[in-house]
């Protein structure tokens, strides 16, 4: 093979680690259909309510068996005690990143902490464990008019992400919007996973703070949360194989 094609294959690799395709189906047979049309892209894939509510934790393990790397996105809110169960299991499935709504306060992000702690002694991997801050869904006229915070969405994600980072947590779900001010004021190392991605020419749908895939890996997020410009497309591959070119 000659040298840039190699080049162009490893960066596109690279680039497909950080992209997390949404995985928003109803049965695993949906998932798998969709898997299997990206095969040799490696990406990332996210597993979030709908799928995991439908198949459960076993289809979790299957897809750690097939060698993904999975975000197992259930955005936990609850009491600290209930919380630290429920990191204990999901770190028992063996997952590579989780989350917890940042909502939740400081001390039930540490007791998830301590869940994973007890999880671990059955499972040797440490999954990365991340707060939600405010959904991409929330517009600046939602969160003061209905949710009744004031002041504006970036500071009330900056508030979420260092209440994150006290308690310990890896990082946190921001929208693209948000990524160069966290980087700066929480800490470079801090993960920033970022779902409201819609290349130029994908409808927004229920999403308010969006970016193109390519806009916000230059304000230096992590990764990429994509869910139905890829899934709804007529051709899923397509769709991210033009998004990787883009990125390149
Ligand atoms: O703030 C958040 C947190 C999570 N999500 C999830 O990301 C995907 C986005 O899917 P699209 O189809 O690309 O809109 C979806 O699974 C959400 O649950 C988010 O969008 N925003």
């Amino acid at each position: 093979m000659e040298a840039s094609r190699l080049s162009t294959d490893t960066t596109n690799k690279s680039m497909a680690a950080r992209i997390m395709v949404a995985l928003d189906y109803s049965s695993a047979n949906e998932a798998e259909a969709l898997l299997a049309s990206l095969r040799g892209i490696p990406c990332y894939v996210k597993v979030g309510m709908q799928l995991f509510y439908a198949e459960g934790p076993k289809f979790v393990a299957r897809l750690k068996e097939e060698g993904y790397s999975v975000f197992l996105d259930l955005k936990m809110h609850d009491i600290p005690n209930t919380v630290k169960g429920g990191a204990e299991s999901i770190t028992r499935l063996g997952v590579d990143m989780f989350n917890v709504h940042a909502a939740g306060g400081k001390q039930m992000m540490e007791a998830a902490l301590e869940g994973v702690d007890k999880g671990l002694a059955s499972s040797s991997k440490r999954p990365i464990v991340i707060g939600v801050t405010q959904l991409t869904s929330t517009s600046q006229h939602m969160l003061n008019a209905e949710i009744g915070i004031a002041g504006s969405v970036e500071d009330a994600v900056l508030r979420y992400a260092k209440l994150s980072r006290d308690a310990g947590l890896d990082g946190v779900v921001a929208s693209p919007l948000e990524v160069v001010r966290l980087k700066r004021e929480v800490g470079p190392g801090f993960v920033t996973v970022t779902p409201g991605i819609r290349p130029a020419s994908a409808a927004i749908g229920d999403q308010s703070r969006v970016m193109t895939p390519k806009e916000a890996l230059k304000q230096g997020t992590d990764y990429i949360v994509i869910g139905r410009p890829i899934t709804a497309a007529a051709s899923p591959r397509e769709a991210l194989e033009s998004i990787l070119e883009e990125l390149v």
